[in-house]
């Protein structure tokens, strides 16, 4: 049971996919963690990240682990746990530099497969999230779900977990790591239009559980043979 789930940023893909992976009871792949893993350890180590050869062989070396239970996904590099690390703002801010250099997404794409098949070996399916995964990482996957929500939705929902609030400067605050970041990266992926065979699930109307409900659907329409 392979299901890749693409989408652009705050349309819930991380938490919708964690929460699809523990009612499939398979594991859980955050391909946007590799990127952000990326970026971090480049920081960390002085790698500049304008430095486009430097950044992809850092890709190839980078001592990745990431644990893929859906309740507690983990990211390690070099044996320590950068879980939190990869979500600060300057991350945040930094990311797409290392996500839109066409000589790291390769390496990084080629990595993400082997989890899966990892991941799915161990334990029977794997969902897997990102913004080329339908596309281009796992084009044959059992499912591929393109999952949207409207630009406010996705701001509100952002500014909601940053900042606790969706008042107006927290949504303006909130404005670069949404639109910003999905414009940079929408020059190397496809993920604001679903590609041929892809299901795609808008969730600007849907709470969570609603969201969570509907890629289920999907999940079960195409696991179930027709009779
Ligand atoms: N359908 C939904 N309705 C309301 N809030 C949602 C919904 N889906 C996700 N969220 C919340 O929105 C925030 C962003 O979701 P996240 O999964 O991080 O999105 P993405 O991985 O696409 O950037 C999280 O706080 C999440 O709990
Ligand atoms: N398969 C992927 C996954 C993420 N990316 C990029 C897009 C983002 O700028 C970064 C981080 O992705 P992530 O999914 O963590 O981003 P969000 O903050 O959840 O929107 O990596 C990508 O280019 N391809």
């Amino acid at each position: 049971m392979i299901v890749a789930i693409d989408g652009p940023s705050g349309s819930g893909k991380s938490s919708v996919s964690r929460a699809v992976a523990t009612a499939l009871g398979v594991g859980f792949l955050d391909t946007g963690a590799m990127y952000r893993a990326l970026t971090w350890w480049c920081l960390d180590s002085g790698i500049d990240l304008d430095d486009r050869d430097a950044v992809a062989q850092a890709a190839t070396r980078m001592p990745l682990e990431q644990g893929y239970d859906p309740d507690a996904p983990t990211v390690a590099v070099a044996g320590r746990d950068i879980t939190a690390e990869i979500r600060t703002t300057e991350v945040s801010t930094r990311v797409s530099a290392v996500a839109t250099n066409v000589l790291v997404r390769p390496v990084l794409q080629q990595r993400q497969r082997e989890a899966m098949a990892a991941i799915a070996a161990e334990t029977g399916g794997v969902v897997a999230e990102g913004r080329d995964i339908t596309t281009v990482v796992a084009p044959d996957a059992d499912v591929r779900i393109l999952l949207t929500a409207s630009e406010e939705a996705r701001l509100r929902r952002r500014s909601a977990e940053l900042h606790g609030t969706t008042d107006d400067a927290a949504v303006e605050a909130t404005r670069d790591q949404i639109v910003r970041r999905d414009r940079e990266d929408s020059t190397v992926s496809q993920f604001t239009v679903a590609a041929d065979g892809v299901v795609t699930v808008d969730t600007s109307d849907l709470d969570f559980d609603g969201s969570v409900a509907a890629v289920l659907a999907v999940v079960r329409r195409a696991t179930t043979p027709a009779r």
